[in-house]
This record gives structure tokens, C-alpha cells and sequence, in this order.
């Protein structure tokens, strides 16, 4: 694994992705965080005992720095950390939206960097994390992103052009299925199950249908298929769906959450 990496705003996904290299057996010592907080900072020492040290410092001291701020407080971390980073560095970046070409013009010429867009489940190493590379990344720079990213769940190589798509399928992605339990959760209180109860078939249908989808090759269609029986209920619930245009929700909701990810591509408010 590679030498030292620094997590520079270490956040919800910022702390995700240090808890896992940690799991996965990177020492401590090899791990250094930022935060903007002094608090922050000390909860993150206490929870981790990794040292937590200034973005400049992190620029300094680590190989690796992965930048998991907000994509609208990217340009103020640049401004301070461009001067300090020096162009053998590999700068990883976690934000949505915002392009390689974006840290190039502000970096050291040559500065490799990378694109990540992770997703929450890291924190059960099920992240999915899709990697673009910059202009000036080469191979062994992936493989150091994979090799760090393969800690917290699955990564894939795409072309940075299918980056915001990606954010939105699989950077959002855990939060759509949140809503439709959360939903479904309700529908089982309004058919008067306990919210307990209702909350407990829900989520247990929802780690079966995700286990058979990643694990039984089959494809979703077959899959529903064999739940829908003539004249069942199934069919009466997916009628309903598609009287109500869920399916077509899907398609714009996806679409505007690529829209957005394309609005932050300079660091947008
Ligand atoms: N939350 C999610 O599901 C996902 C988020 N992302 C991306 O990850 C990034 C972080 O997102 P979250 O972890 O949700 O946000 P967050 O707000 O929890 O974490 C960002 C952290 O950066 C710190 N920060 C901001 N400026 C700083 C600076 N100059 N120096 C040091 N620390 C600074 C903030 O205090 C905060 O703790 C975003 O760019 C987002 O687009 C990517 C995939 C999924
Ligand atoms: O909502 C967001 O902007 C971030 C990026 C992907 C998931 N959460």
C-alpha cells in the first residue's frame, strides 16, 4: 500500500475513507487528516489516533492527498494548498462535479491528479468508487487510487466524460434507496404494522433483492418476474407504480442530479 496519505477535509466521507484504510490494516501513522474545526481535529485524533496536521503540512508530509471537501469550498482550499503541494504529489479528488482540468490549471504543471466519486457505503466497505484519471496520471497513479479506494468496497474505471453520470447513479445512489424504505416504511403504518415492524420487512426485502441482484447473474426483469404472479398482488402493487410514472421519476430525477454534478464543475454555489 502506498506510503502516507493524507485526508484533507476530513468530513462524513473524508472520515468513512480514513475508518476503512484503517480496518484494512494501514497504520496509523500513515494516515494524517485535516479539518477546519480544532475540535474537529481532536475528535479526529482521539477516534482514529491518526495525527491531525494543517493542509499545508498534509501537503508536505504525505504522497497521496485525497481532498474530500465540499466541491463550493474546493477553490478556497486550492487557493491556500496550490502553492504547497509539490507536483510529485498525486492530489486525489473526491468532490462531485468539479473536473481534473478544474486542479490542473491550479496546480504545479504536471501535478497528477485523479477524479474519485466514492459513495456512503464505504462506511461497510460496499463503496462503489469510480476512478477518471487527469492529464497527467499514468497507471501507477490509478492503481495507488485503487489500491487505496479497493479498502472501502469496489472500484471501476470510467472516462471522466461519464464522471457526473456516475455521480449520479452511484455517488447518490445509497440515498435513493434510503427514500424508497423510508417510503415503504410509511405504506406498512399506513396498513397498520408497527413502525418497528414495517421498518424490519423493509429493510430485510431490501438486502435480499440487493444480494440476488449482485449475486445471482440474473437480470432484474427475470428477477421481478419470478415475484409477480398472475393475478397476484405483486402486479397490483406495480400497477400503481406505473400509474403514478415512477418509473419516468427515475429517469428525471437521474437526469437532474447529472444536470447538478455538471453545475459544479467550477466549484458551483
Ligand atoms: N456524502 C456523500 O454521500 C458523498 C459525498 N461526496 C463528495 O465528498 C465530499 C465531501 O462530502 P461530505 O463528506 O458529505 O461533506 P462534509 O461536509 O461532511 O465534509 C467536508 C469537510 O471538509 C471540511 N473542510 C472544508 N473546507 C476545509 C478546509 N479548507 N480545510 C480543512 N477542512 C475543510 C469541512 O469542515 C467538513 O468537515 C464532497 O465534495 C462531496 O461532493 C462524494 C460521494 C458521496
Ligand atoms: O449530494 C451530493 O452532492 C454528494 C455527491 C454525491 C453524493 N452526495
Amino acid at each position: 500500500m502506498t506510503q502516507r496519505v493524507a485526508v484533507l477535509g476530513t468530513g462524513k466521507i473524508g472520515e468513512a475513507l480514513v475508518s476503512g484504510l484503517l480496518r484494512a490494516g494501514k497504520s496509523p501513522a500513515d494516515v494524517l487528516v485535516t479539518a477546519r474545526r480544532p475540535e474537529r481535529a481532536q475528535e479526529l485524533r482521539e477516534r482514529h489516533g491518526v495525527e491531525a496536521v494543517t493542509n499545508e503540512e498534509a501537503a508536505k508530509a504525505a504522497d497521496t492527498l485525497i481532498l474530500t471537501v465540499k466541491p463550493q469550498d474546493m477553490g478556497t482550499l486550492l487557493d491556500e494548498l496550490a502553492p504547497a503541494i509539490p507536483a510529485d504529489r498525486l492530489v486525489i479528488s473526491g468532490a462531485a462535479g468539479v473536473p481534473t482540468s478544474w486542479f490542473e490549471e491550479r496546480l504545479a504543471p504536471g501535478t497528477p491528479v485523479v477524479r474519485v466519486m466514492t459513495n456512503t457505503p464505504v462506511l461497510v466497505d460496499e463503496a462503489m468508487s469510480v476512478i477518471s484519471a487527469g492529464s497527467h496520471a499514468t497507471e501507477e497513479h490509478l492503481l495507488r487510487t485503487e489500491e487505496i479506494f479497493r479498502q472501502v468496497g469496489k472500484t471501476l474505471r470510467v472516462p471522466e466524460s461519464q464522471q457526473d453520470a456516475a455521480t449520479a447513479l452511484s455517488g447518490s445512489g445509497p440515498a435513493y434507496f434510503f427514500y424508497l424504505v423510508e417510503a415503504m416504511t410509511d405504506a406498512g403504518i399506513l396498513l397498520g404494522l408497527p413502525r418497528a415492524v414495517a421498518h424490519d420487512l423493509i429493510v430485510q426485502a431490501a438486502v435480499g433483492a440487493s444480494v440476488m441482484l449482485r449475486d445471482s447473474g440474473e437480470h432484474p426483469v427475470k428477477l421481478r418476474e419470478a415475484v409477480t404472479s398472475p393475478a397476484g398482488t405483486t402486479i397490483s402493487a406495480i400497477r400503481e407504480l406505473e400509474n403514478h410514472g415512477v418509473r419516468a421519476a427515475l429517469l428525471s430525477a437521474l437526469e437532474a442530479a447529472r444536470n447538478r454534478s455538471q453545475e459544479l464543475a467550477s466549484g458551483g454555489k
